[in-house]
C-alpha cells in the first residue's frame, strides 16, 4: 500500500537504493516504493576533519556513495536510472565520529565510549536525479540529514561484553543495533528512530514531497525521462574495473553538477528564490548563518579553557568533576560547568558520570607541554588577535596610506620588531610559532631530497623546529640557526632532548647586516612574505653571494594563488579556499602582507642566480621551492621525495 502520494508519483521512475545495508532496504521498502538495490563500492575514507561538521561529512559520503552507482550503472549499462538513493550513518561522541567497528577491540572501545552518556546519531542523506544527454551523465542532487539524541544507561562491563559477542554490532555505525538487542543499551531517544537505524523515512518523504510539490508558481522540477519498468535487486551489476571509488573518481566521471556537500541544491536556491519573490511565507531558516553569527563565541570559549589550562588539569587522565576543577581555579562551580559543556560540544572534551576528560585533540594539541601543543598558538590569538580584531571597522575605515599605523604592526615576524618587544611578548611569539612550525616540520624536511647537502643554515630559524626535523631526516646533515641575539636567548626552552642536538648549533646575528655563515644550503621559512621587494632584493642576493656553487636555497612560504593541486578533489580544493579565507582576514588588521604567487617566488630565485627550480606542497598550507647554484660542470640533480615537480627550468 502506497501512503504517502509523492511516492505514487515516483512509481515509474526507475530508482536505486545505493546501499548494501539490509536495514535500509526494509525500511525503504514498507513505503511502497519500488526500487533496485545496487550496492555502493565507493571507499569511505573521506578526511573527517576537512569537514567543518559531523553531519557534512555523512551528506558528502552519502553523496558519493550514490553518484558512485549512478556513474557506473551509466557507463557499465548505457541506461541510466531516474533516481539514486544514498545514505551514511554515523555516532558522534566527545568530538569523535563513529562508523563500522572494524573488530571486537574497536566495538568495545566505541561501546565503552557511549557507556552512560549521552550520543548523537547522523544520517546523511542524498537523493540523485540523473539524466544522459548525447551519453554524458547529469544529475541533481538534493541532500540532507537527520540528528536523533541517544542516550546509553549505565551498563556493566559483563553486558558490554556479551553484547559483542552476540555479534550484532559488527555492521552497525557505533557498534550498536537500536532495532534488536542494542535496544538494551537505550535509555532515551530524542528524534526519529528508523533514523538511528540507518535511514530517516520521515524526512526523506518530506523532501520528496517538496522537490515534487514546490510552493506555487515554481513548477515542479521537471526530469523528463523514458519511463522503466521498475526492476527487482541485483546487487552485482558488473564492473570490469573492479574495486571501489573514491570522491574525485565519482565526481569527474558523471561529470554532473553535483556540489560540494553543506552547499544548497538547486531546489533549495529556487524555492527561497520564489518565496522571496512572493512573499509567501518565511524563507528557510539560514542555520549556515547563524552558526557564522556565534562562531566567535566558541573561539572564546576554547581560547578560555586553554587560558584557564583546564586541558593541562586533566593530562594526566583522571576524570574530574565540574566541582574539583572549579576548586583548583577558585571560581564558583556554575560557570566553569557550563564552559566545560561547551567544551564537551566543541569535541575538547568527553563527560562521562560527570566527570570531564581530555578528547585525544585536546590532549594532542591544547595542553600546553606536549609536543605538538597549539597552546602558544592559541594564547597569541586570545591575548593579541582578538583585539585587534575588534577593531576591524576601524582599520577598514582607515585603510592603509601614508602615516597608516595598522591595527597589526606590532604582530609581524618576530625577526623584524622583535627588539622593540617585552620579553614576555617575544616568548609568546615563539610559543604560538613554535607550535605550528613543529606541525609542518617533517613534511618540509621530507619535501625534497636533501641527503647530498652537508650543512644547512635556517636564517630566521627560531626556535629550531626546522632544523630539528632536518637532523632527523639526514643524520650527515649539520645545521645552523641563525637569528636575532633577542630571539635566540629564549630558545633552550624549546629544545628536545636526543642526538640531533648535536648536529644544531644557533648563531646570533641579523641576516641583512651581518655575513651570512657558511652553508650548502639555505633555507628561508615565512620569511619573504613579511618583507617588500626591496628587501627581499636584498636578503636573496647576500644569499646569492654566500652560496657556493652546487649550494641550494629551500624557500618555504604560503602563496597567494593558492587553487590545490593539480586535479584537486574537493577536500583539498575546499583547503584552499580556507587558507585563502584565513590569509584575507588576516589582511583586515595586519598590515598587508607581501604575499607572492608561486610564480613569483620562483622569478625571485632565478633571478638570484638558482636554476633548476623545483616546487612542491608541504601540508596544507606551505609550498616548498628549491633552486641550485649552477656549479661549473654539471647542473645538481633535484629529487623530490614525493609529490610532482611542477616546473624545471632549463
Ligand atoms: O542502531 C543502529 N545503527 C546503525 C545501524 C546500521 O549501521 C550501518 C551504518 O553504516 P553505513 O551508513 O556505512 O552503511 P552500510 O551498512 O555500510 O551500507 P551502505 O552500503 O549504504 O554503505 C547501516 O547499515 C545501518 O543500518 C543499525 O542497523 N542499527
Amino acid at each position: 500500500m502506497v501512503l504517502c502520494p509523492v511516492i505514487r508519483k515516483l512509481q515509474h521512475q526507475w530508482v536505486v537504493l545505493a546501499s548494501a545495508s539490509p536495514r535500509r532496504r526494509e525500511i525503504l521498502s514498507q513505503t511502497g516504493l519500488r526500487f533496485e538495490v545496487v550496492p555502493s563500492r565507493f571507499k569511505e575514507n573521506l578526511q573527517k576533519a576537512s569537514f567543518p561538521t559531523p553531519h557534512a561529512y555523512a551528506v558528502e559520503t552519502a553523496k558519493q556513495k550514490a553518484l558512485e552507482v549512478a556513474c557506473r550503472m551509466h557507463q557499465k549499462d548505457l541506461r541510466t536510472p531516474d533516481i539514486v538513493i544514498g545514505a551514511d550513518t554515523i555516532v558522534t561522541v566527545g568530538g569523535l565520529i563513529l562508523e563500522k567497528p572494524v573488530d571486537k577491540q574497536d566495538a568495545y572501545s566505541m561501546l565503552s565510549r557511549l557507556n552512560g552518556t549521552e550520543h548523537s546519531v547522523f544520517t546523511g542523506v542524498a537523493i540523485v536525479h540523473c539524466c544522459s544527454t548525447d551519453g554524458r551523465l547529469h544529475t541533481e542532487v538534493t541532500e540532507f540529514y537527520e540528528e536523533t539524541r541517544v542516550r546509553f544507561s549505565e551498563l556493566s562491563e559483563e553486558l558490554l561484553r556479551e553484547y559483542i559477542d552476540s555479534g550484532e554490532p559488527t555492521d552497525k555505525a557505533g557498534g550498536y543495533g537500536i532495532q534488536a538487542l542494542g535496544g538494551m543499551l537505550v535509555e532515551s531517544a530524542h528524534g526519529d528512530f528508523l533514523n538511528v537505524v540507518g535511514f530517516p523515512l520521515n524526512r526523506f518523504c518530506r523532501e520528496l514531497t517538496r522537490l515534487y510539490y514546490p510552493p506555487p508558481r515554481e513548477g515542479p522540477q521537471q526530469l523528463t525521462h523514458d519511463p522503466l519498468p521498475a526492476l527487482d535487486t541485483r546487487d552485482n551489476l558488473s564492473d570490469a574495473e573492479g574495486g571501489g571509488s573514491d570522491a574525485a573518481q565519482s565526481q569527474e566521471a558523471c561529470g554532473g553538477r553535483a556540489e560540494a556537500g553543506g552547499e544548497r541544491t538547486q531546489a533549495e536556491g529556487a524555492q527561497e528564490a520564489a518565496s522571496n519573490r512572493t512573499g509567501d511565507g518565511p524563507p528557510p531558516f539560514p542555520i549556515g548563518l547563524l552558526e557564522l553569527i556565534d562562531g566567535f563565541k566558541a573561539s572564546k570559549a576554547l581560547f578560555t579553557a586553554c587560558k584557564l589550562k583546564v586541558f593541562d588539569l586533566l593530562k594526566d587522565e583522571t576524570p574530574l568533576r565540574a566541582s574539583e576543577i572549579a576548586s583548583r581555579f577558585g571560581a564558583p562551580r556554575g560557570g566553569v560547568a557550563q564552559l566545560l559543556d561547551v567544551c564537551v560540544a566543541l569535541g575538547l572534551l568527553e563527560k562521562t558520570r560527570r566527570a570531564y576528560s581530555n578528547t585525544d585533540l585536546a590532549s594532542r594539541h591544547l595542553v600546553s607541554d606536549v609536543e605538538y601543543s597549539l597552546h602558544g598558538l592559541v594564547m597569541h590569538h586570545n591575548d593579541h588577535t582578538w583585539n585587534l580584531f575588534s577593531h576591524l571597522e576601524r582599520a577598514i575605515l582607515a585603510g592603509p596610506g601614508p602615516g597608516h599605523t595598522s591595527l597589526g604592526d606590532k604582530a609581524t615576524h618576530l625577526s623584524q620588531n622583535s627588539r622593540d618587544q617585552s620579553k614576555e611578548a617575544t616568548l609568546g611569539l615563539l610559543r604560538a610559532t613554535h607550535g605550528l612550525a613543529k606541525l609542518t616540520a617533517r613534511q618540509v624536511a621530507t619535501a625534497f631530497d636533501l641527503s647530498w647537502f652537508t650543512s644547512a643554515c635556517h636564517l630566521g630559524g627560531c626556535t629550531g623546529a626546522l632544523a630539528h626535523a632536518l637532523a632527523r631526516e639526514y643524520p650527515r646533515l649539520q645545521v645552523t640557526v641563525f637569528d636575532l641575539p633577542e630571539v635566540l636567548e629564549h630558545v633552550a626552552c624549546f629544545q628536545p632532548e636526543g642526538r640531533q642536538t648535536e648536529q644544531i648549533r644557533f648563531l646570533p646575528g641579523d641576516f641583512f647586516t651581518e655575513s651570512l655563515p657558511d652553508a650548502d644550503l639555505y633555507v628561508l621559512s615565512r620569511i619573504l612574505s613579511d618583507w617588500e621587494d626591496d628587501k627581499v632584493h636584498e636578503l636573496l642576493s647576500r644569499i646569492s653571494g654566500s652560496c657556493k656553487p652546487g649550494g641550494g636555497l629551500l624557500l618555504v612560504d604560503t602563496v597567494w594563488d593558492e587553487e590545490g593541486p593539480e586535479n584537486a578533489t574537493v577536500d583539498e580544493a575546499r583547503r584552499a579556499a580556507r587558507n585563502g579565507l584565513r590569509r584575507a582576514l588576516d589582511g583586515l588588521v595586519w598590515p598587508p602582507r607581501a604575499q607572492r604567487s608561486l610564480a613569483e617566488y620562483r622569478r625571485l630565485l632565478q633571478r638570484h642566480g638558482f636554476r633548476d627550480v623545483a616546487e612542491t606542497r608541504a601540508g596544507d598550507q606551505l609550498h616548498v621551492l628549491l633552486g641550485t647554484r649552477p656549479s661549473p660542470r654539471e647542473a645538481v640533480p633535484t629529487r623530490p621525495l614525493r609529490g610532482r615537480l611542477h616546473c624545471r627550468d632549463a
